[in-house]
């Protein structure tokens, strides 16, 4: 589903964002799959700082590797899949500088299980997947609780009750003792913020997590976890293909190609002013507040190549408007800074 795209206004323009007051600074992220066929770098040196009570989008097109750098941050990439490099820093308090690097933590080791679904938590594009049909919704909540709480199991039955009435399932208590299957796809959404929410996370991450709904549902999504953002100071890694939806709640922006951080900056510059030609053609093929419904939308030329038969050179080179032979199929560009807000990985900007 697509949502018109309007331009963000200047209230969500961030200063640029630094590592050192990150709450989740990532750095040299390799993920890499090891497949009888060969490695598939699904993310092949991703970089990115968000700031505690802000929201960091990340866009790009299917397969270029957005929920298996979310997958990298909670250590829960599936086998033949491995984290290979790389540093992801945790610190919920930046003023005091409380730095953990998530990486150098055992993936089951006790702080890792600490902070995975109680400090940094996750909603799924599919619901369903990540609720066991076995036990009731009740259940389900009530172990996270009871992994990431020290409350009665009293307390934690009218804390869950409360974040699903929050959350606006109607009859919370019923709903305790239902299995999931008898939700809808609206509630299951729903019911899985709440379990996200239950422990207060600092970090949340959520993957696509309205993309299966329709528009009025998607839109109080969006406004809940918004108002949810505000009382707890809570980041956000918000990944998506739509751009509607990022106008509206991301501060700043990193758009993925090919597993690498093609363009990084606040979401009224990549609106405004985008530097990289991935970044250009992305946006000219959505609809948008200048395009007519009826109007044919261009689509980004050509196809996004097999991971396994990545181009020499840039990544994008192949499909890329300003392509410059010699140099853009010879070699990789750097991320660089372009300016104080915008990184871009892109010849046409070295030695500018
Ligand atoms: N189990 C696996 N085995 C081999 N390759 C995998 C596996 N899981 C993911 N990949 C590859 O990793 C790359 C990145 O996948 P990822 O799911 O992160 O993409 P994405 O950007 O989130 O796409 P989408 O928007 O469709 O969810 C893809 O090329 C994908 O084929």
């Amino acid at each position: 589903m697509t949502t018109e795209t309007t331009a963000p206004t200047t209230d969500n323009v961030q200063s640029k964002a630094t590592a050192k007051d990150a709450i989740l600074s990532v750095r040299g992220l390799e993920t890499h799959f090891f497949t009888d066929e060969g490695v598939v770098r699904a993310v092949d040196g991703v970089d990115f700082d968000i700031q505690p009570g802000s929201t960091m989008g990340i866009v790009g097109e299917s397969g270029c590797g957005k929920s298996i750098t979310a997958k990298s941050i909670l250590q829960i990439v599936e086998a033949p899949g491995r984290i290979i490099n790389g540093e992801i820093n945790y610190n919920p308090r930046p003023a005091a500088n409380s730095t953990t690097d998530i990486l150098s933590l055992g993936s089951n080791s006790a702080e890792m299980r600490s902070i995975r679904g109680g400090e940094i938590s996750m909603i799924f594009q599919e619901p369903m997947t990540s609720f066991s049909t076995m036990h009731t919704f009740g259940n389900q909540i009530d172990e996270t609780l009871r992994l990431h709480t020290n409350l009665s199991k009293a307390e934690r039955f009218d804390l869950a009750v409360d974040w699903l009435a929050r959350v606006g399932i109607p009859n919370p208590v019923q709903r305790m003792h239902e299995y999931p299957f008898r939700f809808s796809g609206g509630q299951l959404q729903r019911a899985m913020i709440a379990m996200a929410m239950c422990t207060n996370p600092r970090v949340l991450i959520a993957d696509e997590p309205t993309t299966a709904l329709d528009v009025t549902t998607q839109a109080q999504i969006l406004d809940l976890l918004q108002r949810m953002q505000e009382e707890n100071d809570m980041a956000i890694l918000f990944i998506t293909h739509d751009l509607g939806v990022i106008s509206e709640i991301a501060d700043d922006v990193t758009v993925m190609y090919l597993g690498k951080v093609v363009e990084s900056g606040p979401v009224f510059s990549f609106f405004d002013e985008p530097k990289h030609p991935y970044s250009k053609a992305l946006l000219t093929s959505i609809p948008s507040m200048f395009t007519s419904s009826r109007e044919r939308l261009p689509s980004i030329s050509g196809s996004i190549p097999h991971p396994q038969d990545r181009p020499i050179g840039c990544p994008f080179h192949p499909r890329c408007q300003s392509f410059m032979e010699g140099t853009c199929d010879a070699n990789e560009p750097k991320l660089i800074s372009v300016n104080e807000e915008q990184e871009v990985s892109c010849f046409l900007y070295e030695g500018s």
